[in-house]
């Protein structure tokens, strides 16, 4: 039986049409929507693909997705990727991967933008994942205090013993808020501090939701442009 990431995940393929330009995100429930493409790409889908990080730039091209440089494109069609937590506006925390800055140009520069979410990613008021927030390392320590200063407890992402360092050489301070209650207002307040590269919210982006039901079914939700 399919997991609900390889259910939603699948499904998001369906979105992908000849000749557009898709943003492919990062993740382990976006990797069954690259790997359904993929399928696609050999059956004779004809498409060219930007990828969100170095790890999505090797699985597009071992499933023999063609790969375009951000650079050289005018439009990204549909932005497909996941997400660490959707309220009910379809607001986003993502950045679990540490791939949020590339995430965050992509899906902001598509005409369509798709989340492919398992339900456990579905929340009432977002703030239970701590929002990761890309910092340069140039005085990283003073950045951190600066989100003490607005409410938040910083805590720089490690691996293997060593500060994480992202596909584009800053570090991760994963910040807990507490329940956000004012989403819109955090991510701006965020981005006012120097030294703060990007932020993991994703406010207002998402067209289109893909999660699961109870039957295990995909279920595809347009987000309410009235809120
Ligand atoms: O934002 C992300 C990476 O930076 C991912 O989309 C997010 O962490 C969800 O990942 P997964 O599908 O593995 O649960």
């Amino acid at each position: 039986m399919k997991n609900e990431k390889q259910v939603a995940g699948e499904k998001a393929a369906e979105f992908v049409k000849d000749g557009m330009v898709v943003g492919l995100g990062t993740g382990s429930t976006v990797l069954y929507t690259i790997k359904k493409i993929g399928e696609r790409v050999k059956d004779g889908l004809s498409i060219t693909a930007v990828a969100t990080s170095i790890q999505t730039e090797q699985l597009a091209k071992e499933c023999g997705i063609p790969l375009v440089n951000l650079a050289d494109i005018d439009v990204i069609d549909v932005a497909i990727d996941g997400a660490d937590e959707v309220d009910a506006a379809f607001n986003l925390i993502k950045g679990g991967g540490g791939a949020l800055l590339r995430e965050k140009i992509i899906a902001s520069s598509a005409q369509e933008f798709i989340i492919v979410a398992d339900s456990s990613k579905m929340v009432k008021q977002l703030g239970r994942f701590p929002i990761p927030v890309e910092v340069e390392i140039f005085g990283y320590p003073l950045t951190g205090k600066k989100i003490q200063s607005i409410g938040g407890v910083p805590k720089l992402r490690m691996n293997e013993g060593k500060p994480f360092v992202t596909d584009n050489g800053n570090y991760i301070f994963d910040c807990d808020f507490a329940a956000i209650s004012s989403p819109e207002k955090l991510e701006l307040n965020l981005n006012l501090i120097p030294g703060i590269v990007e932020n993991g919210l994703f406010i207002g982006l998402v067209d289109l939701l893909i999660t699961v039901d109870q039957k295990q079914e995909a279920v595809i939700q347009k987000r309410n442009e009235d809120g």
